[in-house]
């Protein structure tokens, strides 16, 4: 359990958080989370397995209420989780069409153009992940929170990723990615959870 406080400083409030704490099997799991997010700041979730990442991240995103403290959302967000939330018996092309991603350059930018007739079933891990974060991209959110965004994703596509980061926060945006390994996040600040406890 540790007591985190992050102070954003630039610009406007997309997202903040005060006070956050979450019990589970009787367990505290965090507590005295605080921060706040502006437009362009990005902020890193670690921690090791179990340590409430994903917890943090759906009470952010409102899937999930918090124990104690509180979330003001200022702007409309774009979650991905651990799942990608894909219906498998569509293809590529109708599923992108159903969330309304008609935009031919968000398409090609993870290299889906190809794969527009096949059926999500028939795809990778890595290619659905693909999918899955050009919804994210075609939101038009200004917050995106992503729970381990690079799973399965290759060299080429992670840098891929890590460009959509950068150009999301340059026009505005802001970034809650939980992850183990460097997204690339430039300038995010660091928010670990669990281990030894460090109270300020
Ligand atoms: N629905 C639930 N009911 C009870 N406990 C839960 C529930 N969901 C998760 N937990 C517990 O909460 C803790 C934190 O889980 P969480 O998935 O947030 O961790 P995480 O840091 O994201 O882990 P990982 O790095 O493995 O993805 C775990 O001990 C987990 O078993």
């Amino acid at each position: 359990m540790k007591c985190t406080s992050l102070q954003g400083d630039r610009g406007e409030t997309l997202i903040s958080a005060s006070a956050l704490g979450m019990v589970r099997r009787d367990r505290p799991l965090f507590r005295n989370i605080e921060f706040t997010l502006s437009a362009g700041e990005a902020i890193q979730l670690t921690g090791p397995n179990g340590s409430g990442k994903s917890t943090l991240l759906r009470i952010l995103a409102g899937l999930l209420t918090p124990t104690v403290g509180a979330v003001v959302r200022r702007v409309p967000l774009s979650y991905l989780g651990h799942r990608n939330g894909l219906t498998t018996a569509n293809t590529v092309a109708a599923e992108l069409a159903d969330w309304g991603v008609a935009d031919e350059s968000v398409f090609r930018r993870f290299g889906l153009e190809a794969l527009g007739p096949f059926p999500l079933r028939t795809l990778s891990q890595g290619q659905q992940r693909r999918v899955a974060l050009v919804r994210v991209l075609a939101s038009g959110a200004r917050l995106w929170l992503l729970d381990e965004p690079a799973v399965g994703l290759d060299a080429e596509n992670r840098n891929h990723l890590a460009e959509a980061m950068d150009r999301h926060r340059l026009d505005g945006g802001a970034i809650v990615a939980a992850t183990h390994d460097d997204l690339g996040l430039q300038d995010a600040r660091q928010l670990e959870l669990g281990g030894r406890p460090r109270c300020g």
